[in-house]
């Protein structure tokens, strides 16, 4: 089993770059089963997930091929509208391939994703939209199918809760629906309006992606395009809380502040310096962290993505801090892995208090989710001694290049086989 070896105590300065969304190129990848011809997508992150959502567009029957940072697919060739558990899974945001496959082929078969670590993560909101566009679904052995043979028809659909997926979902089966929708309520992250812009240029017609409504007039034919994913704010997010937390300097370079400004608000009210460019951003401290509030939203509200992050850095503020998850009912699995580094933290419901202590130890610990290893990451930059972290699979889901990454800026880590 591969673990990541990190010895704590090093001071992080130079460069980092952050790499393309993985949150923006899933469903920008689902998003290209519509097109009836080629699409060429780039600032692609070599990651697992993208591994994984090539999977099930091969398994689809499509021609995937992956270069370094760019990802070409040829969804002309489908075979089949059926994704199975296996593919599933290993990575939830495979059901975003449900939309296109409704809208182009009138049915798909989309094995159950199930929960996970984070908590029963429903998709009861995406399938009400599918019934409002017209689609009759049946559940069964582990599957959900959908069907429209007629073809779907715009609706107006208010979403319950603004479920980033559901709404990606919806708008990708709605671009082919006959006449309008309109989504209310919708999620309104930067992941949204890539995905928006990544569908206007195959040749639908979104509009409001972003605000409080989005508009879809439906058209009869979606062509492949060429589009380039945003920078990812939570690889983002989690470099400036590295520089935070080690007392560095690093500059973060293709850092897009508008995505990140509540990240960039509380920081600061932790006694953060940080220097705001076009290009991206510098994050400076002396490792002297006030602790502050936090409490996850959905955009433009703290992303519950660096809930995690963000709770290793209070571990060593000064004070007491109340971090509070409110997208999740079950995001706290790092708690019980940082107290083994003698974080001092309890969970009293949708909140856990965390009273800075002077100093974390290193520890053999569990990456249990994607933002649970890399918090224990962070943990391990300033920890007295060598922290072995295991289950690095969920790290290696979403984020690029992690090792090299933080080594170019000055960390003494490394992945070893044992
Ligand atoms: C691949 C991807 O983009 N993943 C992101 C996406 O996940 P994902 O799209 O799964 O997250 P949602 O916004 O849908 O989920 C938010 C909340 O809504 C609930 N819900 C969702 C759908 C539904 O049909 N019914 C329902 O009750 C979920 O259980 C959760 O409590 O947004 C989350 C919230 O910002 C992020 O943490 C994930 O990193
Ligand atoms: C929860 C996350 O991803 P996913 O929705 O793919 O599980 C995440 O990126 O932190």
């Amino acid at each position: 089993m591969e673990k990541l070896i990190v010895r704590g105590g090093k001071r992080l300065s130079g460069t980092v770059k952050v790499s393309g969304a993985k949150n923006a190129v899933l469903p920008v990848i689902a998003a290209t089963l519509l097109g009836t011809s080629p699409s060429t997508l780039e600032e692609i992150p070599d990651l697992e997930d993208v591994r994984t959502i090539a999977e099930v567009l091969t398994h689809l029957g499509a021609a995937v091929k992956i270069e370094p940072g760019a990802f070409y697919v040829d969804s002309t060739t489908i075979t089949t509208c059926e994704a199975p558990y296996e593919l599933v899974r290993k990575m939830r945001a495979s059901f975003l391939v449900m939309g296109p496959l409704l809208a182009r082929e009138g049915c798909a078969k989309i094995s159950l994703p199930g929960g996970c670590a984070i908590g029963t993560r429903p998709i009861d909101l995406h399938l009400k939209g599918f019934e409002a566009l017209g689609a009759e679904i049946v559940m069964g052995h582990g599957y959900i199918e959908a069907k429209a043979p007629q073809g779907l028809k715009g609706a107006r659909i208010y979403l319950d809760f603004p479920s980033v997926g559901a709404t990606e979902n919806i708008m990708m089966a709605a671009s082919m629906a006959k006449g309008q929708t309109i989504i209310e309520n919708p999620a309104e992250e930067p992941e949204i309006v890539d995905l928006a812009n990544m569908l206007n240029h195959m040749g639908a017609n979104v509009r409001g992606a972003g605000t409080k409504m989005i508009r879809i007039e439906g058209v009869r034919e979606l062509k492949g395009a060429c589009h380039c994913i945003i920078p990812d704010r939570i690889e983002a997010g989690t470099y400036m809380v590295a520089a935070a937390i080690t007392g560095g300097d690093v500059y973060i370079e293709n850092a897009l502040i508008e995505h990140l400004k509540p990240v960039i608000a509380k920081l600061k009210e932790a006694g953060v310096t940080i220097e705001e460019d076009v290009n991206g951003v510098r994050v400076c401290s002396n490792g002297s962290i006030r602790a502050v509030d936090i409490k996850t939203l959905p955009y433009p509200g703290f992303p519950t993505d660096m809930q995690a992050q963000f709770m290793a850095l209070m571990t060593v503020s000064k004070g007491t801090s109340i971090v509070t998850e409110t997208v999740f009912e079950n995001r706290f699995m790092h708690v019980d892995e940082l107290k083994r580094m003698g974080a001092s933290i309890k969970i009293d419901g949708r909140s856990a208090v965390v009273e800075g202590v002077s100093t974390l130890t290193g520890c053999p610990v569990k990456a249990t989710d994607l933002r649970a290893g890399a918090a224990l990451v962070l943990a391990g930059l300033v920890a007295e001694g060598q922290t072995e972290i295991g289950y690095i699979h969920h790290i290696d889901r979403g984020y690029d290049k992690l090792v090299e990454k933080f080594r170019s800026i000055g960390a003494n880590i490394e992945r070893v086989d044992c």
